[in-house]
């Protein structure tokens, strides 16, 4: 199985189910304990924290940089020490592999 981290986002506009709780469970497994499935099964998200602003400042722009590679959107909160970030897909209110795909590129980042 490919690694989700290597995966592309497929562009998304409805039309299709959400992931099940099972399948979203699986995909789940994949990443670093530090994401959460919340809202039912309809999300994922984390929260991580940094020592400094900049540091806080720097991963947020990495994160909105691969949203834009991805073309795939999270929330992104951020404050002094931490930022918090939730993936969901608009456009089918709910799970797609798209979510797990960016998660797993965050995890990614933050092995290096
Ligand atoms: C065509 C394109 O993939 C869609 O408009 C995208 C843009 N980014 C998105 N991001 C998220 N998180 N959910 C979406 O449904 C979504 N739709």
């Amino acid at each position: 199985m490919a690694q989700l981290s290597e995966k592309k986002c497929v562009p998304c506009e409805g039309g299709v189910p959400p992931l099940d709780l099972a399948a979203a469970i699986r995909l789940h497994e994949q990443l670093n304990e530090r994401w959460k499935i919340v809202d039912q099964g309809r999300a994922i998200e984390t929260k991580i924290e940094f020592r400094t602003y900049a540091r806080v400042l720097a991963f947020t722009n990495a994160v909105a940089w691969i949203a834009i590679q991805e073309d795939h959107h999270p929330l992104i909160e951020f404050g002094y020490q931490e930022v918090r970030i939730r993936y969901w897909t608009h456009a089918i209110d709910g799970l797609s592999e798209n979510d797990f795909i960016c998660a797993a590129k965050i995890d990614r980042l933050l092995a290096e």
